[in-house]
Parts: C-alpha cells; structure tokens; sequence
C-alpha cells in the first residue's frame, strides 16, 4: 500500500556526511584522546609480525596488558587476497543495512541505501558481553608502521596504544564531552552507562571507546531511522513547519527535486505569504527542480492560498503537495490559528490530509532543537523531523537527544545547501560519524 521512492540521492552522500560532521566528531575525538591520555598509560600491543617473517608466530613475548590482543593490527597486508575491506568486519553477517526498515506504515525511500556497493562494512561495535573482542576489531592509532627496512627484514614490529581503566572519574569525563556535544544530559548519562555496563575496570583506548560510543548511539537512533512514508493517495499532502531559518525552503527544495526525479509530479505552495523573500526563495527552489510552486499575494491568507493548491493538486493529478508555511514563533498563538486554518481548509478537500507534517529542525540550535519539538508538537501534529546543516556543526549530538527525547521518526538530515545535500537517515553512518569511529 505504501510506495517506496528510489528518490533519495546517492550514494556518496554518507562519505560525505563523515567529511562534513568532523566538526562533531573532531570535538569528540579530540575530547576524547585527552580523556584517555589522562591517567592512561601506553601499552604494548602484540608485536606484529611482519610479512616477511616465516613463522606465524604465535605469541608474543612481552606479555601485552591485562587483555590479550586476538588479532594483530590490520597495517600492512602484504597479500591481495580478498578485495575489499574484508578484515575491518569481524563479522559481516548480523551486519545487515539496518535502513531497510521492514516494518510499518513506512516504506523506505532509503532502500537505495542498500544499492551502494559498498554497503557499509559495519565495524561492530556492538556491545558485545566480553569487551575484549569488541574492542579488538579497531585499529590501534598510535600503532607505528613497520619501516621498509623493517619489512625487508622480516622485524618484530612493537606497537603501542594509550589505554585507561574505566572508573567513575572516566565516565564522568565522558558524560561531560557528550554534553559538551550537544547530546544533553539524561542521553548522555545513558550512553555512558550502558557502554560503561560490563566494563567496568577495563582498559580502553581511545578507538575501542569510539567504537563503543558509536555502537551506543546507533542503537538510540535505530528506532527512528524512518524515511517518509509515501502513499498512493494523491495528492500526498506534506505540510513542512518550523522556525524561520530552519532551512524549510531549501529542504523543501531539495525533497521535491528527490521525488520529482522519481518520477513523481510534485507541487509546492508557498504557504508564509507574510515574507516575500521567503516566496522568492521557494520559487528559486521551485525552478531548480523543477516543479511548479503556487505563491499569493503578500499578506494574503495562506489557508486560502493552501486551499488552491490543493485544487491544483488535485487537478494536475500530482502525487505530492509540500506546502511551506510560516515560522514565526514570537507570536505562537497566531502560528497555531494559521496552522490549524490550513488543516482545517485542506480538509475540506481531504479529510485524510495533510498525511506528513514534517518539522524541521536547525542542527546547529543544538538544544534549543529539543524545545521547538516540543512547541511545534503542541501546534502541529508533527509526524516527522528532518533535521538540516548537520554539516559544519560541533551540536550534531542533539539529533541523539532528540530520539532519545521524543522518538519522532527522523525522515532526512542535510548536510549542505545544496539539492542533493539531504539524504536519508542512517543511523549507523551517523554514530560512526559523530564519534569519528572507523569503519
Ligand atoms: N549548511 C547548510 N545550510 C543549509 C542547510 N539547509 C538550509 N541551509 C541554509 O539555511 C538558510 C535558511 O534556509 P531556508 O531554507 O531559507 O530556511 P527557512 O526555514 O525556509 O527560512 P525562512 O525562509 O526564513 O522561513 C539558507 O541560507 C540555506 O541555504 C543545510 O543542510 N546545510
């Protein structure tokens, strides 16, 4: 019954993501080799054998810490045996693209997702009961490379990392580097702790911790990856909220461009009739993607603006109807009576509409996001979030927050201004880039 559109942008999109948050995950990682450096101490690893060396060398003579090392660091592999990244992934069979959201009236429009070739060779980080094996999986970061000369050689390589015990004093210092990433405190609390759960008096580094985080923050953030469901009712009514300057008008650009290039008939309306600039900006966005954008004059009603557009919808025989309202908070009353106008007018035309009021969100509000969710969902019947300029922001730890707080389906985060800058959302590619963890 649902439809599922191949709509939403490609593939390269979460590289792009990793580039684009680093301002997150350079806040956390750096926060966090301080942590670690701080009363950790540098350990041996067990010393790699290097390629040349006959012997597979079973174990190591200097004893290695408190947990012995599995498998060595993945540096050097001399051989070209499997392709691709094989030996990141311990192991590549529970790691399932976790977009392919099955259930639900959703349908995922991040079914493209699993396109991707390189579907994401999910590093595991999952809290798995003896922390020893998670934490292996990583490459150790201050492992020094084995020199030519070295290799040529056939030299014993003895690598090392910074690892620390995991006390109270360790949790603190990362309960307050999330907080101080925007992830607000009770989700912070609960990140810590449950990666804290079993651990405890464990050495870890600075990558093991990474890994650990990120597998934490993905397993919030799984239950909301949710694309937006599309209908087969036309016209699908989508009406778009938020503040001003949220990015509504570029997001709307960007999702009609999406769905038009799925071969959907989109029309836009242009429902904050109180800014002209705002009008024109959507005509901009209107022209770039090429759909048409119903606009009326300054300072005219917006339900009765939303009222024609539903007649043209309806008319054209289009799929999808966004209809852009205004944002101005200042006077929340007022918002409330025009939102609830619009619905109550396009009503009359469908009483099934509108069938997704998306909010969207300004990521780099930080936590003044969790606030308007909780304004906009007492106007609107907010049916999901798209949370925008995630790019360039160290505060892309309040999308945790969010689903952690409200459990609103996230449809899209944007990562630029671009028309392709929105894609859907992966909670894993997320998690790995907000923590700066490896693949
Ligand atoms: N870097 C970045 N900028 C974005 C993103 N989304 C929107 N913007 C920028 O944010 C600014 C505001 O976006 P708009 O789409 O005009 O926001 P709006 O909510 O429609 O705002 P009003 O028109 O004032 O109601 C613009 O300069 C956009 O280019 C994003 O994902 N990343």
């Amino acid at each position: 019954m649902k439809v599922n559109v191949d709509a939403w942008g490609s593939m390269s999109f979460f590289r792009k993501l990793k580039d684009r948050l680093t301002r997150s995950s350079s806040k956390i990682d750096e926060g966090l080799d301080a942590i670690v450096e701080d009363g950790g101490t540098q350990e041996e690893l067990a010393p790699t054998v290097t390629p040349e060396d006959p012997k597979p060398q079973p174990e190591p003579e200097t004893p290695p810490s408190p947990e012995p090392q599995p498998e060595p660091a993945p540096t050097e592999e001399p051989a070209t045996p499997p392709p691709v990244e094989e030996p990141q992934t311990p192991e590549p069979p529970e790691s399932v693209p976790p977009l392919e959201i099955p259930s639900e009236p959703v349908e995922a429009p991040s079914a493209p997702e699993s396109i991707d070739p390189p579907v994401v060779p999910i590093p595991s980080p999952e809290p798995i009961p003896t922390e020893t094996v998670t934490v292996e999986s990583t490459p150790p970061e201050s492992a020094e490379k084995p020199g030519l000369l070295g290799r040529l050689l056939g030299r014993k390589e003895t690598k090392t990392v910074v690892r620390r015990e995991l006390d109270d004093d360790m949790l603190e210092q990362l309960e307050e580097l999330l907080i101080s990433a925007d992830m607000g405190v009770d989700t912070a609390l609960r990140v810590t702790s449950n990666m804290a759960e079993g651990r405890f008096g464990k050495r870890l580094s600075t990558d093991e911790i990474k890994n650990l985080l990120s597998g934490e923050i993905a397993n919030i953030m799984e239950p909301v990856a949710r694309p937006m469901p599309l209908y087969p009712h036309r016209p699908q009514v989508v009406l778009v909220v938020g503040v001003n300057g949220s990015g509504k008008t570029t997001t709307i650009g960007k999702l009609a461009s999406q769905f038009r290039a799925a071969g959907k008939k989109v029309v836009i309306a242009a429902g904050d009739t109180f800014r002209a600039a705002a009008v024109e900006q959507l005509q901009v966005w209107g022209d770039r993607a090429g759909v048409p954008v119903l606009t009326a004059p300054e300072g005219s009603d917006p339900a009765s603006l939303a009222f024609d557009a539903m007649t043209k919808a309806q008319q054209d025989g289009a799929d999808l109807l966004m209809i852009d309202t205004a944002g101005r908070l200042q006077n929340r009353s007022d918002l409330m009576e025009e939102l609830a106008k619009i619905v109550r007018v396009i009503r009359k035309k469908d009483e099934t509409a509108p069938h997704n009021t998306l909010l969207v969100l300004d990521a780099t509000t930080g936590q003044n996001a969790l606030n308007q969710v909780d304004i906009f969902r007492q106007i609107a019947d907010v049916s999901g979030l798209v949370m925008t300029k995630l790019d360039g922001t160290a505060k892309g730890g309040v999308l945790v927050a969010l689903a952690d707080k409200f459990g609103l389906p996230i449809h899209a985060i944007g990562v630029g201004e671009q028309i392709d800058d929105l894609a859907p959302f992966d909670p894993e590619e997320f998690a790995r880039a907000l923590t700066g963890a490896a693949e």
